[in-house]
C-alpha cells in the first residue's frame, strides 16, 4: 500500500516525488484540489464584481428607463413588465423596477403607486440597500401627496430622505426628492422651508461634480428647477432656467420643448401681465397645437380685450374651463367680466363673475364690487371691496413671507458655506500641521536611531581599540617568553611603586636574579630545554611571591624582583621559597629531570626609618654587586651587603 502526504504534494510537483506508476492517483487529488481553488477563486470574484457594481447598474437601467418614459409610455410599462418577468433571480433588480414603474405611473392613480412600490419593498432590505429604499419612500411620498392629500405626512418622510447619509450615493433620488419636498412645502404654504431645497436642488443642478453620463439626465430637471423658482416669485432664476432650455432645444429643433418653456414662463404668478403676454406670444409662435396652447391663446385675447379689442370678449368668455390652467380660467372670466362692464353688459359681467368659482381669488371680489357698484348695491359692494383688500393683503404677505424666507435661507447657506469652508480651511491646516509633526517626529526619530547607531558602532570602535591598545600596551610590556614584565616596564612600575612607597611610608627592596650554569643546560639539553627553565622559573615566581611584588626578565637568565618586604631575612626568606619552587619545578620537568637553581643579590630601595633611600637604577647596581657576589661564593646563593646564605634545592 502507499502513502501520500497531500501537504507535500502540493508543494512539490508530483513528477519528482513519484514513480510512473503512481504518479497518475497522486494527480488526481492533486488537480481536483487545483480546481477546487481556482472555482472558488472566480466565484468569490464574480460576487465581489457584482456586489460593486450593482448600484452602478441599477442606477444605468433606471436612467435609460426614465430617459424613454417621456416618449412612450405604454411601450416603456411593457418593456419593465418583461425585465421584472426575466430578473426574478435579482430581487434587488426586481425591486428597482417596481419603483421605476411606479414612478412613470405617477400621474396614474395612487393604487398604481402603491402597488408596485409595496411589492418593491417586500424585496428591498432598508439596511443593505438604502439608496433603493430611499427611491421608493420618494416615490411613495409623492403619490401620498398628490392623491391623498398627505402633503405634512409626505414632508416627514422626504425631510428624513434629504437627512439619509446614503442618499449621497444617489443624485438622482436627491434631486427628485428635494423637487417632491418643494412642492409639498408649496402646498403647505410653508414659505419658511421652500428656499432651502430649491436653492438645494440649484446648487445640485449646477454643481461642477455631476459626473459626465448624469448630467444629460439631470438636464431634464432643469424645468423642474425653473417651475419651482417660478413659484416661490423667484421669476429670475425661473427665466433664466427656461432660457437655458430654450437655447439647448433651438439647434435640436426641439420647437414642443421651446414652446412649452415660454408657455411655463408665461403661466408664472408672479409676472406681471404684460410679460406673460409676451411669452404667450413666443410659445404660440413655436407651436399651436400643445395642451398649454389654449391658455396661451387666452392670455393673447386677455391683451387684446385689455387693449380695448373689446368685439373678442366674446370669445374670451366663450373658453371653456381648462382642468390644467384653472387660474388662467378664473383670470379669463375676470377680464371678460370688466370687459363687459366696460360695455355696459351687466348681465355679462354678472355671468362672468359666477364663473369665478374660488372663493379666495381677489379678482373675483374685484369683478363683484365694481358690478355691484354699477347696480348701487353699494353695501354687497363695500362687503365685496372688504374681501378683496383682505386677499389682497393675504397674497402680498404670503408673497412677501416667500420673499424673505428666500433671502433668510440665501443668508442661512451663505453663512453654512462659510462656516464649511473654514471647517475645511482649519481641518487642511490641522492635517497639513499634523504632517509636518509626523515628518518632524521621523526626522528626529532618524536622528535618534542614527546617534544610536553611531554610539553603539563608535562605543564598540572605542572599546575595540582600548582592547587592542591594552593588549599592545600588554605585549610590549611582557616578556613574550615567560610572561614577567619586561626591562623597560619593570623599570616605569618600579618607578610608580616606590613613588608610592616614599608616600605610604612603606619599605622597598629589590633583587636581581640569575640563573646557574644556564648556558650548561642550553649546550647540554638544548635551546628550548633552556626556554621550559626560564619559564619554570617565571611559574614559580607567580606562585611564590607576593600580589604587590613586581618580577621581571631583566634580560636573558636574569630576573628582578622588586618586594614590599619589612626587611632583608623576610625577603631571603620568599628567595628560598622561590628556589624551593623553582627547583622543583624543573625536577617534575620530564624534558630536564633535575633541580636548577639561581643566585640572588639582594638590596634595600627605601626604608623610612633606617633611613635609606635611593634611585632604582643605583638600588639595582648595588644589588648585582652583591649577585656577583653570590656568583662568586659558589652560586645558589643569596647575598646582602653583609652576608650571603645559602638557597636550598627541593
Ligand atoms: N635557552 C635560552 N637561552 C638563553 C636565553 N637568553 C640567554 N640565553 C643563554 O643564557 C646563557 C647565559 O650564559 P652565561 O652568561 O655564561 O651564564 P651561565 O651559564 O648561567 O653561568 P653563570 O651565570 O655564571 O652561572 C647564554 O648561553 C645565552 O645564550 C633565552 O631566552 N633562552
Amino acid at each position: 500500500m502507499m502513502l501520500f502526504d497531500l501537504s507535500s504534494l502540493r508543494l512539490l510537483p508530483p513528477s519528482i516525488l513519484l514513480t510512473k506508476s503512481c504518479r497518475f492517483a497522486a494527480i488526481v487529488p492533486v488537480l481536483t484540489l487545483w480546481l477546487v481553488m481556482a472555482v472558488s477563486l472566480a466565484t468569490s470574484f464574480t460576487a465581489l464584481a457584482k456586489e460593486t457594481f450593482s448600484l452602478a447598474n441599477i442606477q444605468a437601467e433606471r436612467r435609460e428607463l426614465e430617459m424613454a418614459s417621456a416618449t412612450d409610455k405604454v411601450d416603456v410599462i411593457q418593456d419593465i413588465d418583461q425585465r421584472i418577468a426575466d430578473s426574478h433571480n435579482d430581487q434587488v433588480r426586481r425591486a428597482s423596477l417596481y419603483i421605476v414603474k411606479a414612478n412613470i405611473l405617477q400621474h396614474h392613480g395612487l393604487k398604481a403607486i402603491e402597488d408596485n412600490i409595496a411589492k418593491a419593498l417586500l424585496l428591498i432590505d432598508e439596511q443593505t440597500q438604502p439608496e433603493l429604499y430611499l427611491y421608493a419612500m420618494v416615490v411613495k411620498s409623492y403619490g401620498m401627496y398628490i392623491y391623498q392629500n398627505q402633503a405634512e405626512q409626505a414632508a416627514i418622510v422626504l425631510e428624513k430622505v434629504q437627512q439619509h447619509p446614503a442618499l449621497k450615493n444617489d443624485l438622482y433620488v436627491q434631486v427628485q426628492g428635494l423637487s417632491s419636498l418643494l412642492e409639498v412645502y408649496y402646498k403647505l404654504k410653508d414659505f419658511n422651508k421652500i428656499a432651502k431645497p430649491l436653492f438645494q436642488l440649484a446648487r445640485t443642478l449646477t454643481s461642477k461634480e455631476i459626473a459626465p453620463e448624469y448630467q444629460g439626465f439631470f438636464k431634464e430637471l432643469d424645468a423642474e428647477l425653473a417651475y419651482h423658482s417660478g413659484l416661490i416669485g423667484d421669476t429670475n432664476q425661473a427665466i433664466a432656467g427656461y432660457r437655458k432650455i430654450i437655447t439647448d432645444s433651438k439647434p435640436k429643433g426641439q420647437i414642443e420643448n421651446i414652446a412649452v418653456a415660454n408657455c411655463n414662463i408665461a403661466n408664472m404668478y408672479f409676472l406681471p401681465l404684460a410679460e406673460k403676454i409676451q411669452y404667450a406670444k413666443a410659445s404660440l409662435a413655436a407651436a399651436r397645437n400643445l395642451s398649454c396652447s389654449d391658455a396661451m391663446e387666452k392670455l393673447v385675447l386677455l391683451d387684446e380685450v385689455q387693449q380695448g379689442n373689446l368685439s373678442n370678449i366674446a370669445r374670451l368668455s366663450q373658453f371653456h374651463s381648462n382642468q390644467q390652467m384653472p387660474s388662467l380660467n378664473q383670470r379669463s372670466a375676470y377680464y371678460a367680466g370688466l370687459a363687459y362692464l366696460k360695455l355696459n353688459d351687466l348681465a355679462g359681467a354678472q355671468s362672468m363673475a359666477n364663473r369665478m368659482t374660488d372663493t379666495e381669488n381677489w379678482e373675483r371680489y374685484d369683478l363683484l364690487q365694481k358690478i355691484y357698484e354699477k347696480q348701487g348695491n353699494y353695501r354687497d359692494a363695500f362687503t365685496a371691496s372688504q374681501r378683496y383688500h383682505q386677499l389682497r393683503a393675504q397674497k402680498d404677505a404670503d408673497a412677501r413671507a416667500l420673499m424673505l424666507s428666500s433671502y433668510q435661507t440665501r443668508l442661512e447657506m451663505a453663512q453654512e458655506d462659510t462656516i464649511a469652508a473654514e471647517q475645511a480651511k482649519q481641518a487642511e491646516q490641522l492635517q497639513a500641521a499634523e504632517q509636518k509633526a509626523e515628518a518632524r517626529l521621523q526626522l528626529m526619530l532618524t536622528v535618534i536611531a542614527a546617534g544610536v547607531g553611531i554610539t553603539v558602532v563608535l562605543t564598540l570602535y572605542l572599546y575595540r581599540s582600548r582592547q587592542l591598545q591594552r593588549k599592545l600596551q600588554q605585549l610590549s610590556d611582557t616578556d613574550p617568553l615567560t610572561g614577567l614584565l619586561n626591562r623597560r616596564a619593570f623599570l616605569r612600575q618600579a618607578e610608580h611603586l616606590k613613588q608610592l612607597a616614599e608616600r605610604q611610608q612603606f619599605p622597598l627592596s629589590v633583587a636581581l636574579i640569575d640563573l646557574d650554569f644556564f648556558k650548561q643546560i642550553n649546550d647540554q639539553y638544548g635551546h628550548q630545554a633552556g626556554d621550559t627553565v626560564l619559564c619554570a622559573f617565571a611559574k614559580a615566581a607567580n606562585s611564590t611571591l607576593r600580589q604587590t611584588d613586581l618580577c621581571g626578565r631583566f634580560g636573558g637568565e636574569e630576573f628582578i624582583l622588586l618586594t614590599t618586604q619589612q626587611d632583608t631575612a623576610a625577603f631571603a626568606a620568599s628567595l628560598q621559597r622561590l628556589q624551593q619552587c623553582f627547583s622543583e619545578l624543573c625536577l617534575q620537568d620530564k624534558q630536564l629531570g633535575y633541580a636548577v637553581s639561581f643566585s640572588a643579590g639582594i638590596t634595600t630601595v627605601f626604608e623610612q626609618n633606617a633611613g635609606i633611600n635611593q634611585q632604582i637604577e643605583d638600588a639595582i647596581r648595588q644589588a648585582d654587586e652583591h649577585l656577583y657576589r653570590a656568583k662568586a661564593s659558589g652560586r645558589q646563593q643569596v647575598c646582602t651587603e653583609d652576608l650571603c646564605l645559602q638557597l636550598v634545592s627541593a
